[in-house]
């Protein structure tokens, strides 16, 4: 009889690893957003007339999340530099949602241009009176071996991903103090947490908002209903690699390569709206085997690095040799075709 509630409960154990460890292999997310996905609050609860403001909302993730928003009754300020984009993106809102045409603010803006990013803010407070969400979403890449790299592409990164979105922040920040509620949620990558070659001026970039953003989390403790929110996507499909860095300031990237492989923007915009109804405040997202590499980063550092290694020379192989660098971990590399 012994024996037999000890094979039980074996058994049960056994299955129950393997039902984990099945979730784990086929999660895109870490578990406490997963978790608040699958039951935390509804966005259409949490989100609903809120007034949300997305920096880089022109395409990609920030185009996205605009519709997903949209369609769960956020009002919104869309935000980029290009002004016939914008117009195109609240289109598409109003077609795909029951926003009326004041629900939706185009607010053109350069990140770049911190003078302007003060009256910016008295703009969207004009407009809703309030600010419920910033996204900072805005930003750009980077594709260039550091040997190579002009020191002002270093410079330019910092300036656009760093400096322009902690300006923007503390705008806000100062509104959201005096209401004493807000969430400020930035869309980092894994390379804030993570290290990856041809990316070093970008990993700092995200790096430094990591730093800014958790010291800053910590200094609103008096402020417990403002949430700081940090995002870390793994690859995603949008314009990123398009729109990245090279070598020198101005100059474009050859060839954006095969994108297949990567998330899809919907889920990862899915994920995100969860996390942002939800509060939650560091976000991991990436198909695997991205997802583990959160995991492995933060828990066993010398195997990541190891692991990182071996990627990462392939990766440099691939890009010296003029091959599609991205897709070549999981697909056949493809010629540049330029
Ligand atoms: N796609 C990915 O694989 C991935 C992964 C991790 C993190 N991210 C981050 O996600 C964010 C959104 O990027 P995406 O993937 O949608 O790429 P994207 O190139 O499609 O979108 C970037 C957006 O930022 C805007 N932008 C660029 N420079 C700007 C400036 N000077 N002022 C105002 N807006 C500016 C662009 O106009 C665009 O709207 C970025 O911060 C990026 O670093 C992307």
């Amino acid at each position: 009889m012994e024996v037999c509630v000890c094979s039980v409960l074996l058994l049960c154990v056994c299955v129950y690893v393997t039902l984990q460890l099945i979730r784990f292999i086929t999660a895109d997310a870490d578990f406490t957003l997963l978790w608040a996905a699958a039951v935390g609050r509804s966005p259409e609860v949490a989100l609903s007339q809120k007034v949300v403001w997305i920096t880089g909302a022109s395409s990609g993730i920030g185009e996205e999340l605009a519709y997903q928003l949209a369609a769960v009754g956020a009002r919104l300020v869309l935000s980029a530099r290009r002004e016939n984009e914008l117009h195109r993106v609240r289109r598409n809102c109003l077609e795909r949602s029951s926003l009326e045409e004041k629900d939706i603010l185009v607010l053109p803006l350069d990140l770049l241009d911190r003078s302007t990013h003060g009256e910016k803010t008295e703009s969207v407070l004009q407009h809703f009176s309030k600010i419920d969400v910033l996204v900072n979403n805005g930003g750009r890449s980077q594709r260039s071996l550091c040997v190579d790299t002009d020191i002002d592409v270093y410079g330019s990164l910092m300036e656009l991903n760093y400096l322009g979105t902690v300006s923007v922040t503390q705008h806000v920040l100062r509104h959201m103090i005096q209401r004493g509620d807000g969430i400020i949620a930035t869309v980092s990558s894994i390379v804030g947490l993570v290290g990856v070659p041809l990316s070093t001026g970008y990993a700092a970039s995200k790096h430094a908002l990591q730093g800014f953003f958790n010291s800053l989390r910590t200094e609103l403790t008096d402020y417990p209903n403002i949430t700081i929110s940090t995002i870390c996507p793994g690859p995603v499909v949008s314009q990123v690699v398009h729109n990245a860095f090279t070598e020198q300031v101005g100059k474009p990237v050859s060839d954006a390569g095969d994108q297949s492989h990567k998330m899809s923007t919907e889920r990862c915009v899915h994920l995100i709206v969860a996390g942002l109804s939800n509060r939650v405040k560091e976000l991991w997202i990436g198909q695997q085997p991205f997802l583990l590499f959160f995991y492995l980063w933060q828990y066993t550092p010398t195997f990541a690095w190891y692991i990182t290694n071996l990627l990462g020379r392939k990766r440099v192989q691939n890009f010296k040799a003029g091959l599609d660098a991205d897709t070549a971990y999981f697909t056949k590399p493809k010629a540049k075709t330029s």
